[in-house]
């Protein structure tokens, strides 16, 4: 039975990409057979003519996985916008069952699925027609969140307000990672005391060039895998 996680984050450009390939890695290293899906991806790169999906194409690069990252995504948009107005402009419409479909697809090649989200929490996938948000996928896949969060100044703020929402939705947060954390900053040591005294949950660090310890990797994800045992 697969499980699986849903990284998100408190916004675009915090670090999902990156703390989903050493989450990947680190369970590869465990003998879990472990991989990556994405549904949108928006501002991809062209590389000797041939579009390139750029955060599968890292996960990829970085935990070793085998195949076509590009495969890994169900749409592949070209400007760098929210996917709802970046599918717009190429006349594509974002729609859940696709999603679901391709991700049950990476469910069947993987034991454990490590998803990654576009832009925070609230990410817009189709405001035409049929409204389609990024929390709707989560929910329709009934996936636990990770919240990436920078460790600096403000993350109190934007930190709580994600996760406050995902409970206003009922889903379910593991744990809280912060990015770029830099263990001689007292802002950002503090931001974690404060994070973990205020949301009961298991604030997790990656620091800038860093990675995710291994005792991480199983507070996150091997709970999940232990729930199924
Ligand atoms: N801890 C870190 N140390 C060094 N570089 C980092 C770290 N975290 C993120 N980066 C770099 O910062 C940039 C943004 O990170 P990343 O692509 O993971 O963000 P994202 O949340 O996935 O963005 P998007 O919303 O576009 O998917 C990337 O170049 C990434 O390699
Ligand atoms: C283009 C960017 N790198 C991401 N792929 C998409 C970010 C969506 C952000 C939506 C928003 O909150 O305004
Ligand atoms: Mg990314």
């Amino acid at each position: 039975m697969c499980k699986g996680i849903f990284i998100t984050a408190t916004g675009t450009d915090v670090g999902k990409t990156y703390i989903t390939a050493r989450i990947i890695k680190g369970l590869i290293a465990q003998g879990i057979n472990a991989g990556y899906y994405k549904a949108a991806i928006s501002g991809t790169e062209f590389e000797t003519g041939t579009r390139i999906a750029g955060d599968a194409a890292y996960v990829f690069r970085f935990a070793g996985l085998k195949g076509d990252p590009n495969q890994a995504v169900t749409t592949l948009l070209d400007y760098p916008a929210s996917p709802h107005l970046a599918a717009q402009m190429e006349n594509k419409s974002i729609t859940l069952a696709p999603i679901l479909q391709d991700f049950d697809k990476a469910a069947s090649v993987y034991d454990y699925v490590v998803m990654e989200g576009s832009g925070g929490i609230i990410c817009p996938l189709n405001l035409e027609g049929s409204t389609l948000m990024l929390t709707d996928v989560i929910n329709a896949l009934a996936l636990d969140i990770v919240i990436v969060a920078d460790a600096g100044l403000g993350t109190i703020n934007s930190t709580l307000l994600t996760l406050e929402y995902a409970r206003s939705l009922k889903i379910n947060t593991r744990c809280i990672v912060l990015n770029r954390f830099d263990k001689k900053s007292t802002i950002h040591c503090d931001n974690k005391k404060v994070l973990e005294a205020m949301t009961g949950l298991e604030v997790l660090v990656c620091e800038t060039q860093g990675s995710l310890d291994i005792l991480s990797i199983k507070k996150i994800l091997l709970a999940n895998l232990l729930d199924s045992i």
